[in-house]
């Protein structure tokens, strides 16, 4: 049994990954509840429902939840702002949603970011246990929720799959996407493995497909049984030359998101212990 033979809660239905998954999940058969603070720009798909709410009303959000087995949280900012500005829709919204998945035994997918590492260096190559480097509130946000995750599977067994996404486009747009795209398909596969596999427990995926550029390696893909199909190298060509002239954007792994309110003046930065 599949948690998709129940309904699936979608947040963030009105957004970039929302209306994909919306489609998608639909054509599988799937049941959806979407929900957005805006209005859903696509038709209603076969089998869903829409409910204009705000991550911030918990009622509406626990209401929302009843019933369904798997909660996919897609909702809430998505680019670097103001801690203002994250602040309701991204934390508290994530604690509503983590605590209606508690009241329903129901599983969350939390979608994390490239922003939850996005001080390490480009030639780095992050595991799954890497320490978070956010590159800013949004991605400080992501740190948040995927400790939110980890708190709510360590003491009231609430299963999450944390997935570290890099860019979900139809295509790479430039140098830097080379290594963190993941493709419609790639994601779309991703997804229906949360709802399939049988135990994930708190498990982190890298959210990239095939890509001999990735920055990322060793993640619990074995275990939920997902094998990303596509990959970013046949487009290198193509965007070849396609970078930025800031050197702190091209030296980091969040590239443009960093340099909103940076602030550092010896850069590059000196080593934390310049003596060892
Ligand atoms: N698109 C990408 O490549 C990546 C996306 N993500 C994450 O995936 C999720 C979805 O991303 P996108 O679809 O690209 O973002 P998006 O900005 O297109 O969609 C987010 C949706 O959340 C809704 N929302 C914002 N505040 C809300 C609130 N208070 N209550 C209810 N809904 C609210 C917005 O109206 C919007 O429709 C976000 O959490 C984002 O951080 C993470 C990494 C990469
Ligand atoms: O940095 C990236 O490529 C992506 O990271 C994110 O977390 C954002 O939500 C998305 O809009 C960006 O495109």
């Amino acid at each position: 049994m599949a948690l998709s033979d129940k309904p699936v809660l979608l947040t963030g239905a009105s957004g970039t990954i929302g209306r994909l998954l919306s489609v998608k999940l639909a054509e599988l058969g799937w049941t959806l509840r979407l929900t957005d603070v805006v209005p859903l720009a696509i038709p209603l798909p076969q089998n869903a429902s829409f409910d204009r709410v705000d991550l911030e009303d918990q009622q509406a959000v626990n209401r929302l939840a009843e019933g369904c087995g798997l909660i996919l949280h897609f909702g809430g900012i998505s680019t670097e702002q103001s801690f203002e500005t994250v602040l309701g829709p991204n934390l508290r919204g994530s604690f509503h949603i983590y605590e209606a998945a508690r009241s329903q035994k129901a599983r969350v997918v939390f979608p994390s970011s490239v922003h939850a590492v996005g001080l390490y260096e480009r030639t780095e190559i992050l595991d799954q246990d890497c320490l978070l480097r956010p590159d800013g509130y949004y991605g400080l946000s992501k740190a948040y929720g995927e400790m939110l995750a980890r708190l709510y599977w360590d003491k009231h067994a609430i299963e999450s799959v944390l997935i570290r996404i890099g860019s979900v486009l139809p295509e790479v747009p430039d140098e830097r996407i080379l290594s963190t795209w993941i493709s419609h398909n790639d994601f779309v596969r991703l997804i229906e493995r949360c709802a399939e596999a049988q135990h994930v427990g708190c498990s982190v995926i890298w959210g990239q497909s095939n890509n001999s550029r990735g920055f990322w390696r060793h993640d619990a893909r074995q275990k939920i049984g997902w094998t990303p199909l596509d990959s970013s190298d046949g487009q290198a060509e193509r965007v070849r030359g396609k970078v930025t002239d800031n050197p702190v954007v091209e030296r980091y792994q969040g590239g443009k998101f960093i340099v909103v309110d940076y602030s550092r003046a010896d850069f590059p930065p000196r080593s934390m212990f310049p003596d060892e």
